[in-house]
C-alpha cells in the first residue's frame, strides 16, 4: 500500500489556513483535525467551526481527532461541518462503544478509533474489526512536539498482524512525532498513515511546498535506506 500522509493542522501556520490548505489539497491524502476541550486533555485546539470553515477550501477527507471527554457532543456537528473520519479515543468510549460507532457511521462518516500510549489493542478487541482506521498515539495527546515513544512500535506490528491475520480492512496510522527520524521505524512496523506535524513537515521550510517536498524526500530516503 502507498503511505499515506496527513498533516496536522494544529501545526499549521493559522495566519495563512487558506493559502496552505490550496497547496496541500494537491498533496496530502486528509487533513488531521486535532479537537480538544480541555479536560480530556490540557489544551484546547481546533474545532467544529474551524472544520466547517475549511471545509469550502478543502478537497480532500479531514479526519477528526476527538480528544474530548464526550464524543457524543462532536458527532451531529462534525458530520454537519464536512469531516470525513470521527475518530474518539478508546478510553472515552468504554461505555458506549457500539452506539458511538453506529451514530458516526449513521451522520455518514467514516470511523476512526484513537489509541493513547498506555492503552493496549486489547482495549479495542470486541470492535476492531468495526472501525475504518486505527490511530496509535506515539505521544501522550494534548501538544505538538513531543518526544517518540518507542514502545508504540510493537503496537503498531500487532496491529499489522491482526489485519493480516483476520483481513480486517482498517487504516494502520501513526500521531505524534512522525518525521525523519521515526519514518523508517514507522513504515516497517507497519504504518500506512503518517500524520506530519511539527517535526515532520511545518518546521521544515517557511515555504510549505518546499516543506513538503523536503517531507517527501526524507520518507523515501529513509525507508529505502
Ligand atoms: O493529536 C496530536 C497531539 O495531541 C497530534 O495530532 C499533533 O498535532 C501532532 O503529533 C504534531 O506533530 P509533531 O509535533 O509530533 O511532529
Ligand atoms: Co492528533
Amino acid at each position: 500500500m502507498k503511505p499515506l500522509f496527513n498533516p496536522s493542522l494544529m501545526c499549521m501556520d493559522l495566519l495563512n489556513i487558506k493559502e496552505q490548505i490550496e497547496i496541500l489539497n494537491e498533496r496530502a491524502d486528509m487533513y488531521h483535525v486535532d479537537i480538544m476541550d480541555g479536560h480530556f486533555v490540557k489544551n484546547i485546539t481546533l474545532s467544529p467551526d474551524f472544520v466547517k470553515a475549511i471545509s469550502k477550501v478543502v478537497k480532500i477527507p479531514m479526519d477528526c481527532h476527538l480528544m474530548v471527554t464526550d464524543p457524543d457532543d462532536y458527532i451531529e456537528s462534525l458530520a454537519k461541518a464536512g469531516a470525513g473520519y470521527i475518530c474518539p479515543h478508546a478510553e472515552t468510549i468504554n461505555s458506549d462503544a457500539f452506539r458511538i460507532i453506529n451514530k458516526i457511521r449513521a451522520n455518514g462518516c467514516k470511523v476512526g478509533v484513537v489509541l493513547n500510549p498506555a492503552t493496549p489493542l486489547s482495549y479495542i478487541q470486541h470492535y476492531i474489526h468495526l472501525v475504518d482506521k486505527i490511530t496509535i498515539m506515539s505521544v501522550d495527546p494534548g501538544f505538538a512536539g513531543q518526544p517518540f515513544i518507542r514502545e508504540m512500535l510493537s503496537k503498531i506490528a500487532e496491529a499489522k498482524r491482526l489485519k493480516e491475520e483476520n483481513g480486517y480492512k482498517y487504516i494502520i496510522e501513526v500521531d505524534g512525532s512522525c518525521n525523519s527520524g521515526t519514518f523508517k521505524e514507522l513504515a516497517e512496523a507497519g504504518t500506512e498513515c503518517f500524520i506530519v506535524g511539527t517535526s515532520g513537515l511545518f518546521n521544515l521550510d517557511e515555504d510549505l511546498t518546499v516543506a513538503w517536498d523536503k517531507m517527501i524526500e526524507n520518507f523515501n530516503a529513509c525507508v529505502n535506506a
